[in-house]
């Protein structure tokens, strides 16, 4: 897993450079504008809401799971939501989809192949062999791909730069590690985060030379975690923990919101202080139970090799590139902190900051 999301480094490196260039081009077109960031992309906007809708209807609590016999009524008419938003974002995905088969029937041979690309050369009805997907699975995996590893990664970077925003202490000493290591004049690369075979050489190990970076997104993780409640879980048996008695069926969620806020745990815990992860091993891998935001085990998150390098990348790029500032209007202590409540917690109030593009020192 961890050398096949390796290979595609050079697509993630295209697209922090198209996110780059589309905040340039926005930033300029909404100076003109007098107004904030508005991305151009319709279908992006679209399938963007209707994520967040669907996080949303699967967030509320159903009346129909605690009097089964009110299901086929619907009484909140969550499922029909449900139904309604999941195709909006179905229809958006097969469309990628259908592009992507007119591409290939086009293309050469390709260097480097996607997820997308090598589920395609798998489809087929069933009548191939036992190995052959239908077109509407390889949607419906793309689809989860999308819903799993995209408001996950962006509402991550948005609740670090709201707390850096509203800290900037945190935010100077982040950017100075930034500057001493990476500077303006370059890139940042995954290298940079991580200990990767890397298209330039590594001096040491990255990884140590962003100590305070890597803090901030641990700092983020601990308060933000985007899916407070994991995914549910289901006793296949009556079970005995630790004194409670667990029945059969029982739905679980664990709440790991809770534990990084857990005052018992963490001292000063609703406060935002990288500095209590310098120097300490506690990491986000599953191992240390105070820290789970991405679960843990048998279940933990698919894409967390891959989300590590997004996160750290995404964020690292948006804070080389640009200085953020904050609307007249606007201080670090007013920005507002409410969460969204769904299955994933976004912001209820989208994050509004204006990108300044960085002067190239003169060195
Ligand atoms: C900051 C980013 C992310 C966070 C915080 C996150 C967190 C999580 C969590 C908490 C779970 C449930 C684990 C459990 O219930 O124990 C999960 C599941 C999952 N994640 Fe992520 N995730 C992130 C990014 C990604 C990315 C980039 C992908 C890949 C596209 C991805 C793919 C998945 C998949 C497929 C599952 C379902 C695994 C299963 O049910 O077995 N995630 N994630």
């Amino acid at each position: 897993m961890n050398r096949q999301t390796n290979e595609v480094a050079r697509l993630r490196r295209k697209c922090i450079d198209d996110m780059i260039r589309y905040i340039e081009e926005d930033a300029a077109a909404a100076q003109e504008r007098g107004d904030l960031l508005n991305s151009g992309s319709k279908d992006g906007k679209e399938f963007f809401d209707a994520m967040n809708d669907v996080m949303v209807w699967a967030g509320k609590p159903n009346l129909a799971d605690f009097l089964p016999v009110s299901k086929w009524l619907d009484p909140q008419g969550i499922k029909r939501n449900m139904v309604r938003d999941m195709g909006r974002a179905l229809g958006i995905v097969s469309n990628f989809v259908k592009e992507r088969v007119d591409e290939l029937k086009l293309a050469e041979e390709q260097e480097t192949k996607d997820l997308l690309d090598i589920l395609l050369e798998h489809t087929g009805e069933g009548k191939q062999g036992p190995d052959s997907i239908s077109n509407q699975i390889v949607i419906i995996i793309i689809l989860e791909m999308f819903f799993a590893g995209s408001e996950t990664t962006s509402s991550t970077i948005e609740w670090a730069m709201a707390e850096l925003l509203r800290k900037p202490d945190s935010m100077k000493k982040v950017k100075e590690e930034i500057n001493r290591v990476i500077g303006p004049q370059r890139k940042v690369e995954e290298s940079d985060i991580d200990n990767l075979p890397s298209q330039r050489k590594v001096e040491e190990s990255d990884i140590d030379n962003l100590p305070y970076f890597q803090a901030v997104i641990k700092e983020t993780l601990r308060l933000h975690p985007v899916i407070p409640l994991l995914l549910p879980r289901n006793a296949m048996q009556d079970t005995d923990y630790m004194g409670y008695f667990i029945p059969k069926e029982t739905q679980i969620f664990v709440n790991v919101w809770a534990i990084g806020r857990d005052p018992e745990t963490w001292e000063d815990p609703l406060a935002f202080k990288p500095e209590r992860f310098l120097g300490s091993k506690i990491d986000y891998k599953g191992q240390n139970f105070e820290l789970l935001p991405f679960g843990s085990g048998r279940q933990i998150c698919l894409g967390i090799s891959l989300a590590h390098k997004v996160v750290h990348l995404g964020l690292a790029t948006l804070l080389n590139s640009f200085d953020w500032e904050l609307r007249n209007n606007i201080c670090p202590e007013t920005i507002d902190m409410n969460e969204r409540v769904g299955i994933t917690t976004r912001k209820l109030k989208p994050l509004e900051a204006i990108p300044k593009k960085r002067v190239m020192d003169a060195r």
